[in-house]
């Protein structure tokens, strides 16, 4: 039966989850939890080498005090300390570089989560939110992934000093059995010990109060942070900059987010500190006092005589020991539990990606592609209109259509569909007579060049750009720079195809117009040489000239291709055999350029004369 959200998981689900994050872990950062454990080992062990010592040199020094062993005991002490003390600073110094590899690794690792994510979904701000609330426990929460090595360190360590101080308690005992000790009288024994337990289920239950209204600041933190990093990046980002002098939007950006995103967060901050601050608090209270306690209790029993000089500081150490592990183990076993709460919310968006990631049939071309619009009708998930309504058509290899229409018509949603980035709600779409979603994303997508009217180019080199990788073709990308028309700008850059463009990452990189930025658009469109080649709005920033240029070789360049254009310039559409003119969602035309002049009632021609009369 699925578990409600809220309730609490079983043991065997609780191991699942941290056996889930342990496998991440070690897949992301093999030898870090390794390290961690070694380095915990001998933290854990070192302060034994002076307690056991320290026994042996005070016995001597009010025995024999013989000079021989006092050295050879001091000696041992000294050297054995200082090795296992710099062998941990070394091992400290690997586990930082790890650490910053590892949140490096992690990163990326959500990144590719997120390439893989089905695109509807990354539009879902659910989506982004959860996203969000991973990385928001990375940096604003000790919840998450991250925290995981330290508390099964922190479980380690703990295992390891309260085994090492039985033993050394079950020493001294052995030692003095039948003589007085210190757990003689068991009226207080029993007392001493109810006590301690007392103040551990306080701790315990301390530490489980501080992660539950952790978690639930965590929560909301999430939309905070969203607004946050999406009003902050926009400050940032150089484009918006001439947008924020022109309309002096600088005031209208500070003081809005300052309330509705800064503000907000800071008090998610100061109040977690707040928690800090009076959970950390009352458990110091509660460590001096056993401390103190303990200390009192074995100094009464040295001065009756029960316990060695010797005895006195090895039976506190390890006393004190044993308590602050039996406390943090618990205290570590509870985070560790309560750290599922954030686990869970990572799987959740891990799985979503894992379902996004689809795989299928790989495309096989049948004397050629065809795509096919059966009836398809779809809706945004946010929309309550439909952005397209009942659409049919048919693409084929070695055809070219234009797509034409008013703003909103609904030609990019087509287009979306086209690509399989959104599902219709109605009707379904084909590839060589097979329902597109049969097929393997990534190797679906893989047929399509697209030239979207948002398109980025990168501050990478030029030849990167237009190839998508590092490594390329020249002669290729060369190619492709001609049919777009950037050959000559690039010939004449010293570095050529190796010039950065922007300054983002190079001082020196190149400032290009919007223009050259569609053309780089574009011929990286042609270098991927898919056989379907969509262009939405592909020449809006061209010059008349480069426009012309680009069209008069298009038959050309897309060969047998098919071949899609939507465009506002309708001029720019009539060497295309076939015309869609798109309204409100629908297909309401469908024709050559001459067939459709001809219905002078037509969308397409008021569309035309529009244009038209500007050039009469
Ligand atoms: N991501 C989205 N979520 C919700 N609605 C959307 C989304 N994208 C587009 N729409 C809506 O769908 C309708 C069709 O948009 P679409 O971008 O397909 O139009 P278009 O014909 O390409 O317009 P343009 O000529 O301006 O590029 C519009 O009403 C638009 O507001």
């Amino acid at each position: 039966m699925k578990r409600m959200k809220g309730e609490k998981s079983s043991f065997s689900e609780n191991i699942g989850l941290i056996k889930r994050a342990l496998s991440i872990i070690s897949q992301l950062s093999p030898n870090m939890l390794n390290i961690n454990l070694i380095k915990a080992f001998i933290d854990a062990l070192t302060p034994y080498i002076a307690i056991c010592l320290s026994a042996l040199i005070i016995d001597e020094l009010a025995g024999e005090r013989n000079s021989d062993v006092l050295i050879c005991c001091v000696l041992i002490v000294i050297s054995g300390t200082l090795f296992f003390n710099i062998l941990s600073i070394f091992l400290q110094e690997k586990i930082n570089i790890m650490n910053v590899s590892f949140h490096h690794e992690f990163k990326k690792f959500l990144n590719n989560l997120k390439l893989k994510l089905d695109y509807d979904k990354m539009e879902d701000p659910k989506y982004n939110e959860l996203h969000s609330k991973i990385v928001g426990s990375m940096f604003m929460t000790n919840g998450g992934i991250t925290s995981i090595i330290d508390l099964i360190t922190s479980m380690a360590a703990n295992s390891i000093s309260f085994i090492t101080a039985v033993i050394i308690i079950a020493r001294v005992l052995i030692k003095t059995s039948g003589k007085s000790n210190l757990f003689s009288s068991f009226g207080a024994g029993f007392l001493y010990t109810l006590i301690i337990i007392g103040c551990i289920a306080l701790t315990v239950r301390n530490s489980r109060k501080e992660s539950k209204e952790e978690f639930g600041l965590y929560k909301n933190c999430a939309t905070n942070r969203y607004v946050d990093y999406y009003h902050f990046n926009y400050m940032e980002d150089d484009k918006a900059a001439k947008d924020i002098r022109i309309f002096k939007q600088r005031d209208l950006i500070i003081d809005e987010l300052w309330n509705k995103a800064r503000k907000p967060w800071m008090n998610i901050l100061i109040r977690r500190s707040g928690l800090t601050q009076k959970y950390f608090g009352t458990n110091v209270i509660i460590s001096t006092f056993i401390g103190g306690f303990t200390y009192v209790v074995i100094g009464l029993r040295a001065l009756k005589g029960y316990i060695s000089l010797g005895n006195v500081s090895q039976s506190y150490a390890s006393i004190v020991i044993l308590i602050s592990s039996i406390q943090n183990l618990f205290v570590s076993v509870s985070q560790i539990i309560s750290n599922n709460d954030y686990l869970k919310v990572l799987y959740e968006y891990i799985d979503i990606s894992k379902i996004s990631s689809k795989e299928g049939l790989i495309p096989k071309a049948q004397k050629g592609w065809e795509i096919e619009f059966h009836n398809v009708s779809f809706k945004y998930p946010s929309a309550d209109e439909y952005a397209l309504k009942n659409i049919s058509f048919r693409i084929t290899s070695n055809s070219q259509t234009a797509v034409v229409g008013v703003n909103g018509s609904g030609k990019t949603t087509m287009i979306k569909l086209l690509c399989g980035f959104y599902q219709p709600q109605e009707g379904y779409i084909t590839l060589n007579g097979i329902r597109i979603n049969n097929y393997d994303r990534d190797a679906y997508l893989e047929l399509f060049s697209v030239v979207f009217q948002d398109f980025r180019i990168f501050a990478f080199p030029i030849g990167e750009n237009v190839a998508a990788s590092v490594h390329y073709d020249e002669n290729r990308v060369w190619d492709a720079l001609a049919k777009a028309g950037l050959n000559e700008k690039t010939e004449s850059l010293p570095e050529k195809l190796n010039q950065y463009l922007f300054k983002n990452i190079d001082a020196e990189g190149l400032e290009i117009s919007g223009g050259e930025e569609q053309k780089l658009a574009i011929a990286r469109a042609f270098y991927k040489d898919a056989p379907f080649i969509i262009f939405d709005e592909p020449t809006a920033a061209l010059d008349p000239i480069a426009e012309s240029e680009i069209y008069s070789k298009f038959n050309q360049i897309v060969g047998t291709k098919a071949a899609i254009f939507i465009s506002h310039r309708l001029s720019s559409c009539r060497f295309c055999k076939r015309i869609l003119v798109f309204d409100q969602g629908k297909i309401i035309q469908c024709g050559t350029h001459d067939e459709l002049l001809q219905n002078r009632n037509g969308k397409y021609y008021e569309l035309w004369n529009a244009q038209a009369q500007y050039y009469q």
